[in-house]
């Protein structure tokens, strides 16, 4: 995930290759405790590894029930075997919900059904959320429910319930409010065949008021079939669950992706162009069978023009018609998905109307407030109205502007707003916070940076100087503000060293061949926690001793040795951009970078900073072997044929000597990179 203050992505042209969607979470805890349920051993799979499923697996292990593995693997299923029906007599646990209100209701409802002793308890926000409706509606049962600390939320307590009262009032249906939350109906529709399964009588449900959401309850009901309980829908207002109802693992059970986060990929295989030896897009995990309502998203992508095609748990998309068709369309039945479409509305052939979309004034944000204000910045012509919202896109390519989008703590507009990168104007586009994205889908941008390629080479800072002039430390904190890649070349140099060295080979031009074969047969990782693997060993620590940066200077000077390591450097550069520090970064190995800096600091400051990192990492060090070592280490860097360290000729200059701090340098290399951007002048006014 980008935790970064912004992320500026490049200009964005092509796209191709698959994508594997997380799983629904909605999905993900009904299908846990369905199985929990069961009579059988259900396997799991693509089950979403969040907060919320992992509480409702810790609940169903401490009620009893098989789960294994106990947490969940990407790519591994989980097995549940259920208690089919009925706990042990004097079942009794203390149940930790987090803040899963997916794991907190339903299971009220199973447990207060099924009876026994025990607590439901979370964080404090989850206190503060209401569950009274549904213990209300369960109370109508003669369900056991004692609140623990204020009248209608949780803490609970929940003991063995009577149903005697039943027997004369079985067919009454029982009540439950419809327009506050559909989770209550949903808890209530899934814990109510425990009783039907012994009931004479099918048990109803009447629904009071208006029910919203009701494509969640459409979920509810479809997954419940698929383990083995057929509840009748009459209308929306009552739910019938047939007397002798039972529970019944289906084996096996994908859980689907969440459609609306597919609705981004299904966008972007509309809008851009296949890259290179593909032919689309492929979304797995969610397919055109999806029991969810955001997957009629898919018609009015294509209305626009998608070409999509698909089969269960998965789509193909590829572009089909160009420019996009504009549309008009009552989006009631897909809210989320719909903004999705005024994303794509920026590269359609004239107007687009979204209607019926009031309830995007009441989400995150005021989602329609929003996405005018920001596709205005774009350059669209938007009108917005209490429920619709009408974009006409730039009319021309001159006409779009680079905007740094501002994302309202909403993850819809920060993933809308990235299709903006495919603009034809060639701009780059800035998102805001994209952290936001964590929401729905930590992972977004990297999906998304897996499957594009820019318009032009990613973007890369160069750092260079001569050693101790503070380029690994500047490039590391530059690379974490931005959020993109980093390469420490001179790492490369010290593993080709130190490898060399072990493997018994002198370190002399002679042997050049030699050293440039063995780098070839290098397993090289370079960790996200900063480690540095050799053939899977870690060598962090031998490769930043002394001897290891000047055995790496001497191999540095060996044209075969800088040879054998070129393009392994340049693989460095992707999405969203790089800073590479060394010293022929700009010069060499990137010499059409954006912005190339040049480090220099006295040899005394260097000697005395490098001296300062070597104690603090307890390695031992002499300041006069060091400055003297230093002096040689400049002077072959400088002096050696092969990319000399040398600045480039358009690199800026940064003297980092003792009086500048690690901030002030970091300051200056992203004030040059913001001097940059298209965006500069629009974003301090922001
Ligand atoms: N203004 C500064 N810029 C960069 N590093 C500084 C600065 N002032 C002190 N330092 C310290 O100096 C050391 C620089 O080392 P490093 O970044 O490894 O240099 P290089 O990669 O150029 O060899 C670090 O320990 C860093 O904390
Ligand atoms: N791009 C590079 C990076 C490093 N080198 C060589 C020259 C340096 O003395 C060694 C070690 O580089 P490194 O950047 O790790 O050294 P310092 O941290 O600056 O002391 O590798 C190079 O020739 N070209």
């Amino acid at each position: 995930m980008f935790t970064t203050e912004f992320l500026d992505l490049p200009h964005l042209a092509r796209a191709g290759g698959s994508v594997q969607l997380p799983g629904s979470k909605s999905i993900s805890n009904r299908v846990l405790l369905l199985a929990a349920l069961s009579a059988g051993t259900t396997t799991i799979h693509d089950l979403l590894d969040s907060d919320d499923t992992r509480v409702m697996l810790d609940a169903l292990h401490a009620l009893g029930c098989t789960v294994t593995p106990r947490q969940v693997t990407p790519g591994q299923p989980v097995q549940i075997t259920g208690i089919d029906g009925a706990l042990p007599n004097n079942a009794r646990a203390q149940l930790f919900l987090g803040n899963a209100g997916t794991a907190m209701r339903p299971l009220t409802a199973a447990l207060a059904i099924l009876g026994g002793s025990f607590e439901m308890t979370g964080v404090p926000r989850m206190y503060e959320r209401p569950i009274g409706d549904l213990v209300d509606a369960l109370r109508q049962l003669g369900c056991q429910i004692d609140y623990l600390r204020d009248e209608g939320f949780p803490p609970l307590r929940i003991g063995q319930p009577d149903f005697r009262q039943l027997g004369s009032t079985g067919a009454a249906p029982i009540q439950v409010r419809g327009d506050v939350s559909s989770q209550f109906l949903t808890s209530l529709l899934m814990a109510l065949p425990l009783l039907a399964s012994t009931s004479p009588q099918a048990i109803a449900i009447d629904v009071v008021g208006e029910l919203i959401s009701k494509p969640y309850i459409h979920i509810t009901l479809e997954l419940l079939a698929r383990f083995g309980i057929r509840v009748e829908n009459h209308g929306w207002q009552r739910f019938v669950i047939p007397a002798g109802s039972r529970y019944q693992s289906p084996g096996s059970i994908h859980v689907e992706a969440d459609a609306s986060s597919a609705s981004y990929f299904i966008a972007l295989g509309a809008i851009a162009a296949s890259a290179e030896g593909q032919n689309g897009i492929k979304i797995e995990g969610v397919g055109l069978d999806s029991i969810q309502g955001d997957i009629r998203f898919v018609e009015a992508a294509r209305a626009m023009g998608a070409e999509i095609t698909g089969g269960p748990n998965w789509l193909h998309v590829a572009r089909g018609r160009w420019p996009l068709r504009a549309i008009d369309l009552d989006c009631n039945h897909i809210p989320d998905a719909a903004m999705t479409l005024a994303a794509m509305a920026l590269y359609a052939d004239g107007t687009t109307t979204l209607r019926n979309i009031a309830s995007w004034r009441v989400k995150e944000t005021d989602r329609i407030a929003a996405m005018a204000a920001e596709a205005r910045k774009l350059g669209a012509l938007v009108e917005e109205g209490a429920g619709f919202i009408r974009i006409t896109p730039p009319a021309a390519p001159e006409d779009w502007r680079a905007a740094s989008i501002h994302t309202y703590d909403d993850h819809r507009i920060a993933m809308c707003f990235s299709l903006a990168a495919f603009n034809p104007a060639g701009l780059p586009v800035r998102i805001q916070d994209p952290k936001c994205v964590a929401k729905t889908f930590p992972d977004y941008f990297e999906a998304l940076f897996a499957l594009v390629q820019p318009g032009a080479p990613a973007p890369v800072i160069c750092i260079d100087g001569p050693t101790a002039s503070g380029k690994g430390t500047v490039a590391t904190l530059v690379a974490q503000r931005l959020g993109f890649a980093l390469l420490d070349s001179g790492a490369l140099y010290r593993i080709a060293g130190l490898a060399a060295s072990r493997a018994g080979i002198a370190l002399q031009a002679d042997q050049a061949d030699r050293i440039a074969a063995l780098i070839a047969t290098l397993h090289i990782v370079f960790a996200p926690d900063q480690r540095v693997l050799l053939n899977g060993e870690d060598i962090s620590l031998a490769i930043r001793t002394e001897e290891a940066g000047m055995n790496a200077s001497r191999v540095s000077a060996f044209p075969a040795v800088r040879q054998a390591l070129l393009q392994w450097q340049r693989d460095f550069r992707r999405l969203p951009g790089l800073v590479a520090d060394g010293r022929d970064m700009g010069t060499v190995i990137f010499p059409d970078a954006p912005l190339k800096v040049f480090l220099s600091a006295s040899a005394e400051c260097r000697a005395q900073r490098r001296f300062k990192q070597l104690i603090d990492k307890g390695l031992s060090a002499n300041m006069h072997d060091l400055l003297a070592d230093l002096q040689a280490r400049d002077a072959r860097d400088t002096q050696r044929s092969a990319s000399p360290l040398q600045p480039a000729e358009d690199a800026l200059h940064w003297d980092n000597n003792a009086e500048r701090t690690v901030e002030q340098a970091v300051q200056q290399v992203l004030s040059w990179w913001q001097q940059r951007q298209p965006f500069a002048a629009e974003e301090s006014a922001v």
